[in-house]
């Protein structure tokens, strides 16, 4: 099994292998698939504590392979969320999202298949034939709390059961903090004894410029709803750490969010600006948290058209 590909690695970054109080170790890799919308981005910022993956509404939120790593006890969980399969559009992004999804369950110790409970449609069929034999997947029934006739989960669990040969089925919310420690105790049992691969406090091997486009980008789609279509995006144009007289640090971002159409542009920036005020200041308070910086944040919009079907475009968006 090969190790996770981190972008911000460096020789003095390498974490020495650790041992945890009494003997030996485990680590290993949790890939988190499913259909779109289902909640694996919720889950996976529930497991790994923090918020290290953007999540909203709107359906295939998630663009790219994130890695979240939560250290308990003696086991390091790797978790990959990855976007939400799904074969109705054909653009060059829906296939590097797919991608995505089909490079990950093949390398991985462990797959949280992510359903809705009391809920399997051709989409999730087309995900679970994904799934290769020998890797235990473990079927996660989550948004418990939205059903109401829970007798009629048992039937509904015995029919997946004869779908496929999970190793366990876990019902839950991944708004529930009980439930998501359950979770992470049953995912401790298919790790392997070996070191740990990164060091007890990272969370992510994402850096702090990838995480400021994906927070910018959770505001546009929260804020835009539906009304702004799904081909839209967020690149950042510099990234800069300079030093503050007052504060710690400070970090200055530029970012430009590129759209289809003139009218997508009107859309984000809003009557008078007010929408494209509120996408900056939400995104900019956010990660004055995360990053524990103070932040200045400047947002343009411009008009790409045809971006999502154009594979060197996507590329120079940092699109795998
Ligand atoms: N009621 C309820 N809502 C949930 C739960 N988990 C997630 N959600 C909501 O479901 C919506 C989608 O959640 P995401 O985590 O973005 O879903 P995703 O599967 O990562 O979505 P994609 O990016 O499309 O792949 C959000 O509005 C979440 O708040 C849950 O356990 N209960």
């Amino acid at each position: 099994m090969s190790e996770p590909h981190s972008e911000s690695a460096s020789p003095e970054a390498e974490p020495e292998p650790q041992t945890a109080e009494g003997g030996e170790t485990r680590c290993g890799l949790i890939a988190i698939v499913g259909k779109p919308n289902v909640g694996k981005s919720t889950l996976m910022n529930a497991l790994v504590g923090q918020k290290i993956s953007i999540t909203s509404r709107k359906a295939q939120t998630t663009r790219h392979r994130i890695t979240g790593i939560r250290t308990e006890g003696d086991t390091q969980f790797v978790f990959v969320d990855t976007p939400g399969f799904q074969t109705r559009h054909n653009s060059a992004l829906n296939k590097s999202l797919n991608k995505a999804v089909t490079g990950t369950i093949g390398d991985v110790d462990l797959i949280l298949f992510v359903v809705e409970a009391g809920n399997f449609t051709l989409s999730d069929a087309k995900v679970l034939a994904l799934f290769k034999p020998g890797i235990p997947a473990l079927l996660v029934a989550n948004k418990l709390d939205t059903v109401h006739r829970r007798s009629e989960l048992a039937p509904w669990l015995k029919g997946m059961q004869e779908r496929h040969d999970f190793a366990e089925f876990v019902p839950m919310s991944a708004k529930n903090p009980k439930d998501v420690a359950r979770l992470l105790q049953v995912c401790r049992g298919y790790l392997p004894q070996q070191d740990w691969w990164y060091a007890p406090d990272e969370l992510t091997d994402r850096s702090e410029k990838f995480l400021a486009s994906e927070t910018i980008r959770e505001k546009l789609f929260r804020l835009t709803g539906d009304e702004l279509p799904y081909s839209s995006t967020v690149v950042i144009d510099s990234f800069k750490e300079e030093k503050g007289k007052t504060v710690k640090r400070m970090v200055r971002i530029a970012a430009t969010i590129v759209v289809e159409r003139d009218g997508h542009k009107a859309m984000v920036i809003g009557k008078s600006g007010e929408r494209l005020k509120r996408i900056g200041t939400e995104a900019r308070q956010e990660l004055e948290k995360l990053m524990d910086a103070k932040v200045f944040l400047e947002i343009w919009v411009k008009v790409r058209s045809g971006w999502a079907d154009d594979a060197n475009r996507l590329r120079s968006f940092g699109y795998e």
